[in-house]
């Protein structure tokens, strides 16, 4: 998994720069990102980026369409193995009613349904496990659907180039002091409880879903304003749980308070916690080097505790079990 981690910034460049066709669909007032995992998560960074434009978006992470969708909503269906049921299901239900439809996928069912149906389909290969070729599927998607998602080519590149400073930084040709991944990753003894601010969410999503996946251990994320009205009672007892704070460069005024105040609370009660600052910069910047910076402390933290990163046996056992052909 390492060799796959420590070429993210190649891999990132080489997607934006690949052979994909652009697309631009117009009179879309409405984008569903349907995906699960790792590919869910690529409909949260959109979610985020697009959450100032006047485009209303749906991140899927199931079955169902959204009641609202119509033949102006624009359905991106992202499943790396092309064989994941929910985003199957989304797509199929997207088909029926005339929604406008573009899927990535390596092959599988995806690429066969949309072969099938004449449905728009970018094949993007698996490198490693799907949550690996997280950042070619990012970029790949990026390289597609920038002009009608109205993400800039500068901000795009700028995220290319923050990946490649971290990358130096935090990759396993620098196991030293200076490594933030690997310092938090022998930090981490217990349950990691992630916070994240409003924006931000799907690094705190995508770290609890590595934690998880590649260190198999428990993990929890919470929205931190969200928190402030129910989660922080919890620290007033002794527990295993470890707070780590994700914390923006740009957060809104009262989300910063918010951190204070927490701090503050943790402080009092005698609990160790961790701080991960944002970058400043672009917001597609600032979450693909926190999601670098912390899919790296999984990795390093699963190795920490002589744990294979790459096999998901309960995963594989629950597809398994699922009796597809009565969905
Ligand atoms: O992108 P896919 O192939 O649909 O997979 C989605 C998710 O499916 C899970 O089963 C995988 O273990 C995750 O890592 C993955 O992100």
């Amino acid at each position: 998994m390492y060799a796959v981690y420590d070429r993210w910034s190649e891999i990132a460049r080489e997607s934006f720069e690949s052979e994909q066709n652009m697309v631009n669909f117009d009179h879309i007032n409405h984008i569903v990102f349907a995906g699960m995992g790792g590919s869910g998560t690529i409909g949260d960074i959109f979610s985020s980026i697009l959450s100032r434009s006047k485009i209303h978006v749906n991140v899927v992470k199931g079955y169902v369409l959204p009641k609202t969708a119509d033949s102006n909503t624009l359905v991106v269906s992202i499943s790396v193995s092309g064989n994941t049921a929910e985003t199957l299901s989304v797509l199929e239900s997207a088909q029926k009613i005339n929604c406008k439809t573009i899927a990535f996928s390596s092959g599988g069912r995806i690429l066969d349904f949309c072969t099938k149906n004449k449905i728009q389909h970018r094949v993007v290969p698996q490198i490693h496990s799907p949550r690996a070729s997280f950042v070619s599927y990012l970029y790949s998607i990026l390289k597609v659907l920038h002009v009608t998602l109205g993400i800039k080519q500068e901000d795009i590149l700028e995220s290319i180039e923050e990946l490649e400073k971290i990358g130096t930084r935090i990759n396993s040709s620098n196991l030293t002091d200076s490594n933030m991944s690997l310092n938090l990753a022998k930090w981490i003894t217990g349950i990691p409880m992630i916070y994240y601010p409003f924006g931000l969410q799907s690094t705190g999503i995508r770290f609890k879903n590595s934690l998880n996946e590649n260190a198999k251990i428990h993990a929890s994320a919470e929205d931190v304003i969200e928190a402030c009205h129910n989660g922080v009672v919890s620290w007033e007892k002794k527990s295993n749980f470890q707070p780590i704070l994700i914390e923006g460069q740009d957060d809104h005024i009262k989300t910063k308070e918010r951190w204070q105040i927490l701090k503050k609370l943790l402080q009092q009660n005698d609990i160790e916690y961790k701080e991960i600052i944002s970058i400043k910069g672009g917001i597609l910047s600032k979450l693909v080097n926190l999601i670098y910076l912390l899919d790296y402390t999984t990795i390093y933290l699963a190795i920490k505790l002589n744990t294979d990163p790459t096999p998901v046996k309960s995963i594989d056992f629950i597809k398994k079990n699922l009796k597809i052909e009565k969905i």
